[in-house]
């Protein structure tokens, strides 16, 4: 792919409001944005999503600094790729680091889908114009949540999830489902219970969600398939799923019905599609999730969800969502619940100069 550069940069920018899980609040972002520039001068971008404290996975922006510079960076340089798909099988000679790896691995896809005048989306077998969008609501209350929700209708977001946990569940889901009975909500645990809590977890079946997202260990399989059978709701996995064989894994022991796909988790685009065609083969359906992201991520999450297996709708919100002000131009923006999908090359968004600027704390060049 003929690289000349390779740009980190380290930014940090404030939430519109906090981000309430029963794990903590987020209120800034860190985050890595990877520039990669050819010899003929075009340019790829990709987004680190790990968060400043490993509360979400192992990994932190400062690990995924170190993963880069000492060793991701170091063998690309020491091996020429022809594909992106070359660079993350390269990068399996490291364990894990999922999202170091993949800030690097969906730069190569963007420069390499730039290189071939193409969209990212049709690069990757992607066949929707627009994708539909969905939100999160992350608070501590049900008051804020309804109001949260109530705003969301109103934008025209069409998926609704919702963070739970034993302190607001059951009345928590009910309220809402008192003024919204229709609407389709699904519910995201973040692993706050355990098997103990079944008749909790068998409870939340009356309220009829899509959905419940990783209610049991971060690093589980086992728990998740004996839970499957005890509960009507259909499991979707977040967390557990940091690899393909992880995905196949879950599916063979009946652990979930559902994947939530997030680029970062699982080390880049490659590992992603392979997930995504492997559950679109047997008729899993899957979504992609979100990282409370800049836009050069929403960018590639538009890029993946536009691929045939994601049916339903994922966390790609609208840049406004969490930011003041995104790092891309033009902004991700939600209409009539729908995010339209850019034909331009690669990822089909330019970095807003002014913004990174901005909110730089650091920057960190490597010539090839
Ligand atoms: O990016 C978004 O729109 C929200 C993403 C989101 O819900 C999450 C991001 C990161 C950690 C988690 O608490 C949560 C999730 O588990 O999916
Ligand atoms: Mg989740």
């Amino acid at each position: 792919m003929k690289l000349a550069l390779i740009e980190l940069y380290i930014i940090q920018m404030p939430l519109k409001s906090p981000f309430l899980t029963h794990l903590g609040a987020v209120t800034d972002r860190e985050g890595i944005i990877v520039k990669i520039t050819d010899k003929d001068g075009l340019t790829g971008y990709g987004e680190g999503v790990a968060f400043s404290t490993p509360w979400y996975t192992e990994e932190t922006v400062t690990t995924s600094l170190h993963m880069l510079t000492d060793l991701l960076i170091p063998l690309l340089k020491k091996q020429p790729i022809k594909h992106p798909e070359e660079a993350a099988l390269l990068f399996k000679s490291i364990r894990r680091n999922h999202m170091a790896k993949s800030a690097i691995e969906t730069a190569l896809w963007d420069l390499y889908s730039k290189q071939l005048s193409s969209s990212l989306s049709a690069i990757l077998g992607g066949s929707r114009s627009e994708i539909a969008s969905g939100v999160v609501v992350a608070t501590d209350s049900t008051i804020h949540a309804l109001k949260q929700i109530e705003q969301y209708v109103e934008e025209g977001y069409q998926r609704f999830k919702v963070k739970i946990n034993p302190e607001q569940d059951y009345a928590f889901l009910k309220e809402i489902r008192k003024t919204y009975p229709e609407l389709p909500i699904m519910a995201d645990a973040n692993s706050a219970y355990t098997l103990k809590d079944l008749d909790r977890l068998k409870a939340l079946d009356e309220f009829n969600l899509l959905m419940i997202e990783q209610p049991l260990a971060h690093d589980d399989i086992i728990e998740h398939a004996a839970l499957q059978k005890e509960i009507k709701t259909p499991i979707c996995l977040d967390e557990s799923i940091a690899s393909f064989d992880d995905a196949r894994k879950a599916i063979e022991l009946g652990s979930c019905q559902v994947i939530n796909i997030k680029v970062g988790r699982v080390g880049g685009l490659y590992e992603a599609k392979q997930i995504h065609d492997y559950c679109f083969a047997r008729n899993i359906p899957v979504w992609c999730g979100g990282m409370i992201e800049f836009g050069i991520s929403r960018a590639h999450n538009i890029a993946l969800a536009s691929l045939p297996g994601f049916t339903i709708p994922g966390d790609i919100s609208a840049s406004n969502r969490f930011w003041e002000e995104d790092i891309i131009l033009p902004e991700v923006q939600v209409e009539n619940g729908f995010i339209k999908v850019p034909d331009s090359p690669g990822i089909g968004v330019d970095i807003n100069e002014k913004r990174l600027k901005e909110t730089l704390l650091f920057k960190k060049s490597f010539r090839f």
